[in-house]
């Protein structure tokens, strides 16, 4: 059934079974001045593309008949520049997984929201969205596998988890990578830029941890010359910077209300303005998101917004804590062992089956951040090439953290890793809480507080 399809608007093929969803996106698009046809079958949807030109298509995924996965296969190799946007139902995320690797440029996961649909339709047809070779016309030999070895992902957890990236890398969706500090969310982030078809662009990591509150805001959005006594000239922000690439935002849990409610609607309209600027840039960049901090739990006590969470959740990624894939340890350490070993222009230094066992057990807090330090230490402590247990120095743990940690599986709770972010920050401010404070974004009264709360004795550890 064809609707008004008046030139030169650009027309879109809406393909769904559901006769209300091709009203909503008939009323949607409409408004936002493109000419729609509709269909209720992927067979009727490629008949009207037979008799008629069209610039884009959305299509659901599961409908009856050949469905929109053999729509989309039969649009790739007849009209391979055809782009085609997936309606996906939440749950069915594999799916749409494959419908990108197989050609579609997008896909979005239902119940979707108007404005963010009309953002990606437009960042299509107005080529900021590239549009990848047709892997059905002629298959591209794609990123090689991640080498695993590297990686000493010799555990189910990173195999599944190297699965995982393998799969979602090369499509746009947001991630959420979960896991404690010092476990690899960075680098893992790293991988799926690097396996994305923005590897050529920048990958920018914004570190919300760290970064002053006050400061955040301009450092992610950019300001104008004379926005606030120290905006001296215009300045591009990090989300400008991640254009045609990835932006990752790194412990995100730690921002504020406002940043949480600013970040919620660049995510939906993919738009930003300058902090002062009056006009909007659109920004076309994939979102990475990381935290070692239980969002959920977060929401649920009212420190985090729901609306972000679900935003950034599309694809959540868990990265294993050391302690739970003891057997990737001999393979990291040889890992670090010979690269310290030729930093320090010496023959590879060969670890004593003692020294290996300590490794083994001990439960690794710091998780593979720690794993590394201790082996560069233990490189440089070695005698005659060889490095035995008293080469190593590993940290005596606290008792929370330490019966944390035993506690296989046991999610890190939210307090532990308040404690923790505010021991590493104190540790980065030299013990001075004012300035671990700052680091953190809080105040000093707050700061004080926590000190006492965790039992953290500032004066010992200075
Ligand atoms: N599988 C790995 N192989 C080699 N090095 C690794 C691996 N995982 C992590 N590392 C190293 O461990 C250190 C910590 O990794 P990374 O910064 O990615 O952790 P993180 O989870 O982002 O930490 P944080 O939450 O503190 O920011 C880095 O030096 C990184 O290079």
């Amino acid at each position: 059934m064809a609707r008004a399809a008046a030139t030169p608007k650009r027309t879109i093929l809406v393909v769904d079974d559901d006769e209300s969803i091709l009203e909503v996106l008939d009323a949607r698009l409409s408004a936002g001045g493109y000419a729609t046809l509709s269909a209720r079958s992927a067979e009727k949807g490629l008949e009207l593309l037979e008799r008629t030109p069209v610039d884009l298509v959305i299509s659901d995924m599961r409908m009856p008949g050949m469905g929109g996965k053999g729509l989309l296969e039969k649009v790739a190799t007849e009209r391979p520049n055809l782009p085609v946007i997936m309606l996906t139902a939440y749950g069915t995320i594999p799916d749409a997984v494959a419908s990108v690797k197989t050609g579609a440029v997008d896909y979005m996961t239902k119940p979707f929201e108007g404005e963010e649909l009309l953002a990606r339709v437009g960042s299509i047809l107005n080529g900021s969205v590239r549009i990848s070779a047709q892997p059905s016309a002629r298959p591209a030999p794609g990123p090689a596998p991640v080498d695993r070895r590297l990686w000493g992902g010799k555990s189910q957890s990173m195999k599944r988890l190297f699965d995982l990236i393998e799969k979602v890398a090369p499509t746009d969706v947001t991630v959420l990578i979960n896991g404690e500090s010092g476990t690899g969310k960075e680098k893992v982030s790293r991988i799926i830029h690097e396996r994305s078809h923005r590897a050529s662009g920048p990958f920018v990591v914004v570190d919300c941890g760290s970064t002053p509150a006050g400061l955040l805001e301009s450092e992610l959005f950019g300001h104008v010359k004379g926005s606030f006594t120290h905006a001296v000239r215009d300045k591009r922000g990090l989300i400008e910077e991640a254009s045609g690439g990835t932006l990752l935002l790194d412990e995100i849990g730690n921002i504020s209300s406002e940043m949480q409610t600013r970040l919620l609607r660049f995510l939906q309209e993919r738009t930003i303005r300058r902090i002062g600027d009056t006009k909007e840039i659109s920004i076309d960049c994939r979102v990475l998101a990381a935290t070692n901090a239980d969002l959920q739990a977060m929401v649920k006590e009212g420190s985090f917004r729901e609306d972000l969470y679900f935003r950034l959740k599309v694809i959540t990624m868990v990265v294993p804590p050391l302690r739970e894939r003891k057997e990737d340890i001999p393979a990291l350490t040889q890992r670090f062992v010979e690269a310290f070993s030729k930093a320090n222009g010496m023959p590879t230094v060969t670890i004593t089956d003692e020294a290996m066992q300590i490794l083994m057990d001990y439960s690794w807090p710091g998780n593979v951040r720690e794993l590394k330090h201790v082996i560069e230490a233990g490189v440089v402590l070695s005698s005659g090439g060889i490095m035995q247990p008293e080469d190593l120095h590993l940290e005596p743990m606290d008792e929370p953290i330490a019966a944390a940690a035993q506690e296989a599986g046991a999610a890190l709770s939210l307090d532990e890793s308040e404690k923790r972010a505010i021991l590493r920050a104190l540790e980065q401010s030299n013990w001075v809480q004012k300035d671990a404070a700052d680091v953190l974004g809080i105040s000093r009264r707050a700061i004080h507080y926590k000190v006492k709360k965790y039992g953290i004795d500032v004066h010992r550890r200075r």
